[in-house]
């Protein structure tokens, strides 16, 4: 056994430092014990104060101010320090016994999980592949008025499945603040969402956000480009069939603790999919003969 660890990713305002909080509250309130990790160097407000935070050690403030960056540059060199400090993590978080969930609250620009390798190498510390030995998922938040501009939500579901493919943990991904769309989508109209129904994205001619968007409108008049490339983003999604959605709404303890059940089972299911031990091996041999 190893401890649990959630990556908690996602755009800027996707809401994760909220569902990080619910998720402390949820394992006050069944006593299991977490440790909450602050990897945002540029965070500033705080409902639980973390129990390790990144500003400890490197903030992105002075990075910006003594070197010179701006806030993306910054934040990658602060992620670059931090790999070459990497003893900042593992004093706290080994001597923690198996029982924990560490929550790992990520910080928000986009880059970090698309475009460079910063991210799987500090996942492969943490994880079973690492020194850390943690049982890691991540989790990744959109949010869920996404779906009122198909364009938008496409993209994000994209860059959830960049962030899988990169990171290759378990993964689950989430839709964040159901409260704001419950009024303005129906159940049926969320579930096609929920389970990345490409068809949404072809049935582009009527959305509001393409007719609203005159370039887009200019390119589907003319049956251009824009189509096509949604089409080839459309069959991309489809031919990897792996992104669907959990919808979640803070305000409901259920609905975070349903969360937190997939992401132990998506944990668990990963463990059971690893290469047994050769001793294991051979004992199965064994008695296969
Ligand atoms: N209505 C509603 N608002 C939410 C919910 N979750 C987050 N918010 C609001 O959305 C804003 C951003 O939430 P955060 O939790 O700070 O988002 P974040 O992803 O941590 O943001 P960054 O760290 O800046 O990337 C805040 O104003 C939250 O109050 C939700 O479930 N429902």
């Amino acid at each position: 056994m190893s401890k649990f660890g959630v990556l908690v990713m996602g755009p800027a305002g996707a809401g994760k430092t909220t569902f990080s909080n619910a998720l402390i509250q949820h394992c006050q309130s069944t006593r299991r014990s977490c440790f909450y990790v602050n990897l945002d160097p540029a965070a500033e407000n705080f409902a639980y104060a973390p129990d390790l935070d990144i500003r400890e050690l490197i903030t992105l403030e002075d990075v910006m101010e003594e070197l010179h960056l701006g806030p993306n540059g910054g934040l990658i060199y602060c992620f670059e320090f931090l790999l070459q400090n990497l003893d900042f993590l593992s004093e706290a978080l080994d001597p923690l016994s198996e029982e924990y969930l560490i929550i790992f609250d990520m910080p928000g620009q986009i880059e970090l999980y698309t475009h460079i390798p910063l991210l799987p190498s500090l996942t492969q510390y943490l994880s079973r592949q690492g020194p850390l030995n943690i049982n890691l998922c991540a989790a990744y938040l959109l949010e869920s008025t996404f779906v009122v501009d198909k364009a938008k939500f496409f993209a994000g579901t994209l860059s959830a499945m960049s962030a899988m493919l990169m990171l290759e943990i378990p993964h689950v991904n989430i839709l964040s603040k159901m409260d704001q769309v419950r009024e303005m989508v129906s159940r049926r109209e969320l579930r096609r969402f929920a389970n990345v129904d490409v068809q949404l994205l072809q049935s582009d001619e009527e959305d509001p956000s393409v007719s609203a968007n005159p370039m887009a409108k200019d390119a589907l008049m003319s049956g251009g480009s824009f189509k096509q490339l949604n089409r080839a983003v459309a069959q991309l999604i489809d031919d990897f069939s792996m992104v669907s959605f959990l919808q979640l709404d803070v305000q409901d303890e259920d609905s975070v603790a349903g969360i937190l059940s997939h992401i132990d089972d998506a944990i668990q299911y990963h463990e059971a999919q690893e290469p047994r031990d050769p001793k294991d091996e051979q004992e199965v041999n064994y008695e296969e003969e």
